[in-house]
Parts: C-alpha cells; structure tokens; sequence
C-alpha cells in the first residue's frame, strides 16, 4: 500500500470531510496515474477515444506514469465503483467526460458518491455561470455543471495566449480530476494545469533503435538485454508490417541517462551486423538541415550531389520569380513529385524559416486512382501543410479549370524527367505548349535518374507511397499500372511476389508495368 494514498471509503465524519478539503497529493518517485475515460459513446464506437491518448503523452512528459486506462459508461454506480479503486491504486486520478449539462452527464455524482459525499452548488460556480449565460435558476441545466461535491478543490488556469483565467475551473476531489470530454477542452483545460502532476522528482528519458529484421529472429537479443537492465531500463519491441524502412522499432526509456545509453550500446550491438539503421523519425521538420547538407557539401560532386544542387538551384530561382500565391507544386503521389515536394519545402523553409501558411499543390485525380495513390496523398497534405487545390478529369482541362478559379496561379512545379515520355526538350522553365493554358512549368528534377530518385527517398527516409514496396516503379492510374515484370520472384514459400521499386537495376525500364 503506498503511503501516499488515504484510504478512499466512507467519509462521514467532519475531520474525514476537512481531510478530504485539504488533502495534497506527496509525489515520490513513483507518481502514478490512472485515468477512467466516461463516455456511453466510446463503448458503443460511436467516439473514438483521443483524450487517454493525449493525457498519457502529456503525464509521461511530466514524469508521471500512466499505468490503466479504463473505459466506462454514464452510470453513477460503474463510476462510484471505478473511482473509488483507482484512488485507492494511483497517485492522481483523471476522468474524461461527463460533466456537462445533459442528463447523461454524471461524473460529479459518481465521484462524490466514491467518497461518501454529497453534491452540492458551489458558490463560485454558480457566481460564474450566471455571469455567463445569465442565468440564476438552480435548477437549469446550466446549473447542473456547478452542483459538484462537497469540499470539491477548484483551480482555475491561466490561458498561456491570453493571459486570462480560464472560464470554468478544474474540479478536484482529493487525487481526482474531472476533466471534459470535448477534446478541445480538456486539452486546453490540461495545457494550463498539467503543472499540478509535474513530478519534480522524476524526467523520463527515452531513445530508440529502428531495426530491420523480423521481431521473432532479434526476441532472444532483445530478452537477453531486457532482463539485465530490467530494473533501470524498460525496453520495448513494436514491428511495423508496412514501413519502407525498418521492421521493428526498439524503444528505451529510464529515469537515468547512463543506463539508457548503457543500455541502448548493448542492444545495439546485440542485433546482427547492419539491420539498425540509420532512421530519420522528422524528414519533415529536418528536411531544410538534410538537405542543405547534401547542397553545400564542400566536396562532394558526384552526380547524385549535382543533381541535388542543380534541383535546388532551380526551385531557388523560381522562389524569386513567383510570390508563393503564384506557384503550385503539381502533386500526383509519384515518386518523382515526392521528391520534388520536399525539395520544393525544403527550399521555400530555408528562405521564410517562420513562413507557416499552407503551400499550393495541385492534384488531378486520374479516372481509376489506385486508393493507395489517394491516401498517400492525403498523408503528405498533412505532412506537408500543404493547400491542396484538387480537381477530377483530364489535365488539360482541369489546367484550363485553374486558370478560372485561381487566375493569380502563373507557374506549376512538376516532377519531369528528360526520361519520361516527349520530354527530353523541356528545361528548367518552359511554358505549357501552345495548345494548353498557358503556365509556366518548372522543372527541377529533369537531369535525374530512376536511381537518383531512389538515393534521395532512402537516404532521406522520405515516406512514399505503398505500391513502390510492392513492386510498381511507376505509377499511372488502376486500368493501366501493374508491378514490374523485373522485379517479380518466388519467394521462400512458392508464393509469386515483387520486390520493392527501388531495386530495379536498370532504370530504363522503370515503365515496363505500364500498358501503353
Ligand atoms: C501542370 C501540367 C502542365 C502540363 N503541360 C503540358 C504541355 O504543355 N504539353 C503536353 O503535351 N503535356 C502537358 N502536361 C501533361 C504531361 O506532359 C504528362 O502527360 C502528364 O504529366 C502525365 O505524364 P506521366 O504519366 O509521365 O506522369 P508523371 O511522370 O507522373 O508526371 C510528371 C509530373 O507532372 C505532374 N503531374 C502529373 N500528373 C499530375 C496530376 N494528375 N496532378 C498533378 N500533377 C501531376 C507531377 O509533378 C509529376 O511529377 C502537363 C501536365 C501538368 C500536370
Ligand atoms: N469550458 C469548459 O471548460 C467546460 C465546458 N463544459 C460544458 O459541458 C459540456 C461538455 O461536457 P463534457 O464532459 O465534455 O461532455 P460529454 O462527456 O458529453 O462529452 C462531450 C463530447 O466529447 C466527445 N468525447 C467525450 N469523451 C471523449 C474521449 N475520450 N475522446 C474523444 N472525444 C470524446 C464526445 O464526442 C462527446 O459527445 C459542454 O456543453 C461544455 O460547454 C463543461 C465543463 C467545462
Ligand atoms: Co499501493
Ligand atoms: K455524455
Ligand atoms: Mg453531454
């Protein structure tokens, strides 16, 4: 039993009330937390629950640990019941949910029934919510939100932005905290008050080591490490079936730096030769650093450096010719695009580091668009921060489209190769063909090489779309795209499979999946 907890039954007596009042949760090394999410529409799936999630990665960061998460329905009863022993187990107690003005809101009853309590109108309460809707009537469902149990302690937060207290307080029954179910309230609610968890003791560190080799093949290494740093170090093992880079992700967490790195040394060199790589977790957030790196190189000039250079210069240049409202990326999912995309961010970031508008792409979507394509362009949307302008039909005419409804756009940043079809005449800048609306086209990448894409995805570890790990080397629309012939096999099990894009040998026919 830890010391830090008082024992959460019947409260009737004054001095057990004013205990209750007056009770300060001791934080020791082992701040703990449980959170009782209350919701009748998380059970029935009609919510999903985001709020355990947000609370955990906030409590972790502040040295507490999350060690149950429970899920339960509007019922004065469950929540008496769960309240009652999550007070009992944890240092600090969060609910979610439940305390509105509805019917089915009833958090503030369960809770003081877990404690023997009555509810009651607090007078602060009720003080604010007539000032702010006006109205006085105790028995309004307004009022309901201020009839909360007795003795409850209320803190009120300072909003960071504008310096103003928050509008309605945090409710506090001993270690209990009732928190809102909306998620834009208990985050905003959480941001101003986390402080009150701080576990000043306590910092988690953590670190990790991306491994490319199936789980089962590395458990025995990993066991091994686990057992002897088990009372210092959590280790954990996380496979991920689809990413283009590792198999496993080990993570290592420990409240003292040295048996982390310690720790992270000997797993490291307990996993066989060259499966952890080398895995950028933020391309996005490094992607200037990353790849001003490869363009300010004092020495290297090989042709996958020039290329680089040259790509940068090129987008560089267009920088200074168009205003950002002026110019568009033309963003299908492909490879080539990806690539130009975070060329394109990495450039405009380096000369506006505080720019935080969205930058324009154009997606025309073809008439049978793999869902895989789809998704992977929502993703890079948000990756990104990217103001997607998307259209449906043939791209003349949906270029004709954005001449319409975007007369300010002037030029499209595209992904080109000299290789692709009836392109070995276009440059840096070229505008459109007579016959087409009239843009300018900008393209970067026409020196570039099918291997030279690859070098940059893979180093960079840029996340690409899906059908490249399952052979496809270029992408059209469903009705005329396959795998590559050449990467086809038979695998361990007799099974037919491709191998990933960025295999292929010979880069000349990368389009050998491709009728037409
Ligand atoms: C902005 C623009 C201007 C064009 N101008 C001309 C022209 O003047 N004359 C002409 O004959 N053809 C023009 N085209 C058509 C182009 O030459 C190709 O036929 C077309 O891009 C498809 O080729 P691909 O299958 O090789 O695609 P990709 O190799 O995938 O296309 C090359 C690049 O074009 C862009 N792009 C391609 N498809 C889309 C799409 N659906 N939505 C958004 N961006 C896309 C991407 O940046 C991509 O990297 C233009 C296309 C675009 C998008
Ligand atoms: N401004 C404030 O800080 C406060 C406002 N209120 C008022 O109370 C009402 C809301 O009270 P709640 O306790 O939030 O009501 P609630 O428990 O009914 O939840 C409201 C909504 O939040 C979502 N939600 C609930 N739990 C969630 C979870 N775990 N993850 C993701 N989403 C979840 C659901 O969609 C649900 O419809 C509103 O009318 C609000 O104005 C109440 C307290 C504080
Ligand atoms: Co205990
Ligand atoms: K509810
Ligand atoms: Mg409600």
């Amino acid at each position: 039993m830890d010391t830090n907890q008082i024992p959460a039954n019947d409260i009737n007596s004054t001095s057990q009330l004013l205990n209750a009042i007056n009770y300060v949760p001791k934080v020791s090394d082992q701040s703990t937390a449980g959170i009782i999410v209350i919701g009748d529409e998380i059970l029935k799936g009609q919510t999903l629950d985001t709020n355990s999630n947000f609370i955990c990665k906030k409590l972790f960061s502040l040295g507490v640990k999350v060690q149950k998460i429970s899920v339960i329905c509007d019922d004065v009863d469950i929540i008496a019941e769960e309240v009652t022993q999550f007070s009992q187990k944890f240092t600090h107690v969060i609910t979610s949910g439940g305390i509105g003005p509805t019917h089915d809101d009833m958090t503030f009853e369960g809770v003081a029934k877990a404690f023997g309590l009555q509810t009651q109108h607090h007078p602060k309460l009720v003080e604010l919510i007539t000032d702010w809707f006006h109205i006085s009537d105790l028995n309004s469902a307004e009022m309901k939100m201020a009839k909360i149990p007795e003795g409850a302690k209320l803190s009120f937060g300072i909003d960071p932005k504008t310096k103003q207290e928050s509008k309605y307080p945090l409710v506090s029954v001993r270690n209990v905290h009732m928190f809102p179910g909306v998620p834009s309230l208990l985050e905003k609610a959480f941001i101003m008050l986390g402080h009150l968890f701080q576990n000043p003791n306590v910092q988690f560190y953590t670190d990790d080591l991306y491994v490319n080799k199936d789980e089962a093949s590395i458990a025995a290494s990993i066991a091994h490490v686990a057992e002897k740093y088990k009372d210092t170090v959590a280790i954990g093992s996380y496979p991920d079936l689809i990413n283009s880079y590792y198999k496993v992700k080990l993570t290592l967490e420990s409240m003292n730096v040295k048996s982390l790195q310690e720790a992270r040394k000997e797993l490291y060199e307990s996993m066989p030769a060259g499966t952890v790589i080398d895995y950028e977790k933020d391309p996005v957030g490094s992607a200037v650093a990353r790849v001003y790196t490869i363009v300010d190189d004092p020495v290297a000039g090989d042709p996958f450096t020039v290329c680089v250079r040259n790509a940068v210069a090129t987008l560089e240049r267009a920088l200074e010719m168009y205003q950002l409202s002026e110019i568009c990326v033309g963003f299908n999912g492909g490879k080539d695009c990806t690539v130009m995309l975070h060329l394109w961010y990495a450039v405009v970031k380096k000369k506006f580091p505080d720019y935080n508008e969205k930058l324009q792409a154009l997606y025309i979507r073809s008439r049978y668009p793999f869902p895989e394509v789809e998704k992977f362009v929502q993703l890079s949307r948000d990756r990104y921060n990217l103001q997607m302008i998307h259209y449906d039909g043939r791209i003349k005419e949906c270029l004709a489209t954005l001449k319409v409804k975007h007369p300010q756009m002037k030029a499209v940043i595209m992904g080109t190769r000299k290789t692709d079809p009836c392109s070995d005449q276009l440059r840096e800048f070229s505008m459109t063909d007579a016959d087409w609306p009239q843009l300018m086209r900008v393209n970067p990448l026409l020196e570039w090489h099918y291997k030279h894409v690859w070098q940059f995805l893979r180093q960079l570890c840029l996340p690409y779309c899906s059908l490249y790990d399952r052979g496809y080397s270029s992408l059209g629309s469903m009705d005329n795209t396959h795998p590559n012939p050449l990467l086809q096999y038979i695998d361990e099990r007799g099974v037919l499979a491709f191998r990933p894009a960025y295999l292929l040998e010979n880069g000349e026919r990368e389009r050998d999946g491709r009728n037409k």
